[in-house]
């Protein structure tokens, strides 16, 4: 929060753009990865309550949020020793029917794609190699959901 009081316009800053790490495993219910998917969900509610309106409008910086599936960087080494319930390596191994770990220019690209063409409050998925696709309606139609279930 201290870099959005820097970039604030209000507050003679310039503007901007965050962009926010999540993942897909913030996305899914990953049972061999609760705490870091926790954290993962976190950052994603975090950005999407930071875009809501006015932020945008008063502090003219853009808050986007790219989920990445499995990615081929140092985090990804040794993963197997690190699940934190091993019945869970299944799932792991199910999962590694369907899901590949992408390269590193697949995720660079992504990131360039959101940069350009991002909106305050966009969520974009990078995954198996794939180019990025944008999850921002689906996302927010399911906090939309969810949020009127909340009122009386
Ligand atoms: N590699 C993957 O499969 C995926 C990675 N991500 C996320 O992408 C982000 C980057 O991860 P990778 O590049 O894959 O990992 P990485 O392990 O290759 O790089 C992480 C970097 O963060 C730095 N770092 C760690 N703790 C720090 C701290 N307290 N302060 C400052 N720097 C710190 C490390 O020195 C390292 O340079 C992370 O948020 C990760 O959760 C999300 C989805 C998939
Ligand atoms: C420390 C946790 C790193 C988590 C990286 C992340 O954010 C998201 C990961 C999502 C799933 C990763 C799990 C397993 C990998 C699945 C399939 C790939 C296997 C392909 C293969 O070559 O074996």
């Amino acid at each position: 929060m201290k870099a959005v009081r820097h970039m604030r316009k209000d507050e003679g800053g310039e503007g901007g753009t965050i962009v926010n790490i999540s993942s897909t495993a913030g996305l899914c219910k990953y049972t061999f990865l609760p705490i870091y998917g926790g954290s993962k969900g976190a950052v994603l509610h975090f950005s999407q309550s930071l875009a809501r309106e006015p932020f945008y409008d008063n502090t003219g910086i853009r808050v986007i949020t790219l989920c990445p599936g499995p990615t081929a960087t140092k985090l990804m080494e040794g993963l197997d020793n690190r699940i934190v319930e091993t019945s869970s390596m299944k799932q792991i191994q199910s999962l590694s029917d369907v899901q590949i770990i992408q390269s590193i220019p697949s995720a660079v690209a992504a990131m360039m794609k959101l940069l350009k063409e991002g909106d305050n409050g966009s969520v974009w998925l990078s995954a198996n190699d794939k180019p990025v696709v944008e999850l921002t309606e689906k996302i927010n139609k399911h906090l939309d959901e969810l949020e009127k279930l909340t009122l009386a």
